[in-house]
């Protein structure tokens, strides 16, 4: 087993129906066991990089590696029980409850058609517990608030018990204390060895989580390295193209506009 479980190897990608390439010639890798946090501007290319690290779309040219093996080498099943992607939104035309539709999570270890056992709505109702959703759990995923359906998200990629678990922004839409909530579940999983790739504009949040960072810019990767080399207001400032500052207050790091 190798340090690294991800890897990108000069990775360019298109969206069909564009002429821009949204990757273009990335490389990358992605440390075993620790929080890894890609930023940049809007329309850099963070949640196209999480997508093709899914599976959901396949490199223009390039290749990516997981777990040393091409990625497009593996089923869907297969990338299903190893990864799990927290979208940003997902439509949802269908009433399903909050329990049934973290159980979704489990339909890579099922067969097609297959039931749920009690074991799979076992760990369902666990992943509820973990982001707090559970006393909605009969309630239909239809009448749920922003920061409850992003919860939802989470807990639906937990039931998928992934090696590698994909985050594209997860606290855009909670509250303070759900924030808090959700660090904490993410600082857990990875004490129980799960790798974390998450996207964020919340430096916030980063400077609690990440030991990584990948500070990517119009398609490219600008620097990649430990959080504490690349948090500066340099290589920030680099980043989203205007000057920042980095402030540290009892511990903690802030970022915020040189005004
Ligand atoms: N489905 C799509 N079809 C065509 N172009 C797309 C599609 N999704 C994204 N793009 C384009 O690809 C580029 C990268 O988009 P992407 O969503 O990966 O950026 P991002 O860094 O995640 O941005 P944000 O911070 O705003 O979420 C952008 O120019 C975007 O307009």
């Amino acid at each position: 087993m190798t340090d690294i479980i991800l890897r990108f190897e000069n990775v360019t990608f298109r969206y069909p129906e564009t002429l821009t390439e949204a990757l273009q010639g990335l490389n990358l890798d992605v440390p075993r066991g620790k929080v890894t946090a890609i930023l940049g501007p809007n329309g850099a290319g963070k949640t196209t990089l999480l997508r093709l690290a899914y599976g959901r779309y396949v490199p223009t040219r390039g290749q990516i590696w997981l777990e040393g093996r091409l990625l497009g080498a593996y089923t869907r099943q297969q990338i299903g029980r190893m990864v799990a992607l927290v979208p940003q939104r997902e439509a949802n035309p269908f009433a399903y409850s909050l329990l049934e539709y973290v159980l979704l999570g489990r339909a890579p270890y099922l067969l097609p058609l297959q039931m749920p056992a009690a074991s799979d709505v076992a760990i369902a109702w666990e992943a509820l517990e973990r982001v707090g959703l559970h006393h909605l759990a009969r309630r239909s995923v239809q009448a749920l608030s922003g920061g409850e359906y992003q919860l939802l998200l989470v807990a639906r990629a937990l039931a998928q018990q992934p090696r590698l678990l994909l985050l594209d922004e997860p606290t855009s839409h909670l509250d303070l204390a759900n924030k808090k909530r959700l660090v904490e579940c993410l600082r857990s999983l990875v004490s129980a060895g799960v790798t974390i790739l998450m996207t964020s504009h919340e430096p916030e949040v980063v400077s609690a989580l990440a030991q990584h960072v990948i500070l990517m810019r119009e398609g490219r990767v600008l620097h990649s390295g430990p959080l504490d080399a690349l948090w500066t207001p340099e290589a920030l400032s680099e980043t989203y193209n205007v000057p920042l500052r980095v402030w540290t207050f009892n511990g903690h790091r802030y970022v915020t506009w040189e005004s």
